[in-house]
């Protein structure tokens, strides 16, 4: 059951209300949130982006994305004809001043509280100009907040200049930086599993593990949005945002309290706890590489530059060693790594005990080994040491304690969207990066890109279908660390 607040009737705008994200994303997440009686009567969704389309012709894409985005089970065709109700669509270009906002707000309902959630599903170079544009017509109110898609600039000097140029039109406390791993129930469990339960609690530090790998592989390429991956890479596109928010979580002290701001405290410290990367570091602890064409699942698929059509050089890998210079992280690696056609579709986090010193069973028992199943099948497994049951001495097994969150708790694990989109009507930001995070993890990454674009590390490749290249597995070597899908072996 959920134990959210009802929200009253609200109105949502779309800038980017027919691309990829608002098609495959945000409709169906909204869908969802409409069956579970989440979307009262008189919400207005307002999907908007320059091409000409009138109503139904908006009505009618959503109609066949939500077919091909929703579950089977979910997908009732009388429920979505009653959704699509409450959908309407302007062509608008938020960049310019001339454009139609007086349809816009002939579309809003209601007055200077309705809440109004401006959702930027554009590049960011649209957030200033958009948001000059809803304040100079008027829609800048009581109500009204603006939610930002990562990534929030290529750089740091980038990502200082939106966030201001947005903060010139919405306070802070109106501008909702969305990072939908912090919406994945398995990211949000992190802290659960960490402060709710003393065994964990009380293990969590360089005392008792070893390493932490965070790791987010895809089977998909590039694609459709090969423009504009080639321009961002893997460490822009994953490790920036999502995976530095996640080895936040990891790593951060307890917070004062669930309150936004405490939270949010606890984790830009340590990001400004992370071993600055030098040059030294970057050949060291770094790997980048792009794929090669390989296979997956049983079908061939081309290497990056063959799907790209012309030379590049973006990673469409990335693996990274980072330290959190903290009391509690002392000799510990954190591991980060994300990829585009890997072996296997799969968002992990997989935590490495340090052997036990009990002088009982010297140098028989294998680590334990904690993994956080962040997507798909959500769950926790844990590999401890166990009395083989088929010897008569004390030889030592491995065994595995499983859990499985759908199957334990018998519901649908919801995407993250669905969540995040209801936390911005609902003015909740504890899933939503705060301006100093987004500035605090640029100045952590920046020296990484910028080491790699003066070449100081090579580009490495893979073949497609594989877990990655040899550079990686030799990185961790160096630290008696193995990747996850090696450590049956350890
Ligand atoms: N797709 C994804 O899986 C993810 C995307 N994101 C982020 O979300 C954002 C959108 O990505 P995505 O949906 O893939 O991009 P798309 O290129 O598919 O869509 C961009 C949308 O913006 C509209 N648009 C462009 N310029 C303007 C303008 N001046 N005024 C109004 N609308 C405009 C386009 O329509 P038109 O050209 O008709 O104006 C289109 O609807 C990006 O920042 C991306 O990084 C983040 C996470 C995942
Ligand atoms: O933000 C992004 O995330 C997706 C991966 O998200 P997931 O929830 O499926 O793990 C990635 O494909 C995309 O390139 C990136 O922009």
């Amino acid at each position: 059951m959920n134990a959210a607040p009802q929200v009253e009737p609200f109105d949502y705008v779309i800038f980017g209300g027919t691309g990829d994200l608002a098609m495959r994303k945000l409709l169906p997440a909204f869908y969802h949130r409409f069956l579970d009686g989440d979307v009262p009567d008189g919400c207005r969704i307002v999907g908007t982006a320059r091409a000409q389309l009138d109503r139904a012709g908006y009505q009618a894409r959503i109609h066949d994305a939500l077919k091909q985005f929703v579950d089977h089970a979910s997908y009732d065709e009388k429920r979505v004809r009653k959704f699509l109700e409450c959908v309407f669509y302007l062509s608008l270009d938020g960049s310019r001043a001339d454009s139609d906002w007086d349809g816009l707000s002939g579309l809003l309902e209601g007055g200077e509280d309705r809440v109004r959630v401006f959702y930027f599903a554009t590049a960011p170079r649209l957030y200033e100009p958009a948001c000059a544009n809803l304040h100079e017509k008027g829609f800048v109110t009581a109500g009204s907040r603006v939610v930002l898609e990562k990534p929030i600039g290529t750089d740091l000097a980038s990502a200082e200049e939106i966030n201001a140029g947005v903060a010139r039109y919405f306070d802070e406390k109106h501008i909702f930086r969305i990072d939908h791993y912090l919406g994945k129930e398995t990211v949000q469990d992190v802290l659960a599993l960490r402060f709710a339960n003393p065994v964990f609690e009380a293990v969590w530090s360089g005392e008792y593990i070893q390493s932490i790998q965070i790791t987010a592989a895809e089977t998909v390429g590039v694609e459709a949005r090969a423009a504009y991956y080639d321009t961002s890479g893997a460490t822009r596109d994953m490790v920036q945002n999502h995976l530095l928010q996640v080895l936040c979580l990891c790593a951060m002290e307890a917070p004062k309290s669930l309150e936004a701001d405490d939270v949010r405290d606890a984790k830009v410290a340590v990001l400004k706890a992370l071993h600055p990367m030098t040059d030294e570091s970057v050949r060291s602890d770094t790997v980048r590489a792009q794929y090669q064409k390989g296979e997956i699942a049983g079908h061939a698929v081309p290497g990056y530059l063959e799907e790209l059509g012309h030379p590049s050089h973006t990673e469409t890998y990335v693996a990274l060693r980072a330290e959190v210079e903290t009391p509690r992280w002392k000799d510990v690696s954190f591991y980060i790594r994300t990829a585009k056609r890997m072996k296997a579709k799969t968002s992990e986090i997989v935590v490495t005990f340090r052997a036990s010193s009990s002088q009982l069973f010297p140098g028989a028992s294998r680590p334990n080994i904690l993994v956080i199943r962040v997507q798909p099948d959500e769950g926790l497994s844990y590999r401890l040491s166990v009395k083989d049951p088929q010897d008569d001495t004390f030889t030592l097994r491995s065994a595995e304690m499983n859990v499985g969150f759908p199957q334990q708790f018998g519901v649908r694990y919801p995407d993250s969207y669905e969540r995040l989109l209801l936390d911005a009507v609902r003015g909740n930001p504890i899933l939503f990066i705060r301006r100093d995070e987004v500035e605090a993890a640029w100045r952590w990454i920046g020296p990484v890109l910028d080491a790699w674009a003066r070449d100081v590390a090579p580009m490495s490749s893979y073949v497609a279908g594989s877990w990655g290249p040899d550079e990686a597995t030799r990185m961790l070597d160096l630290h008696g660390d193995v990747w996850h899908e090696a450590m049956d072996d350890m």
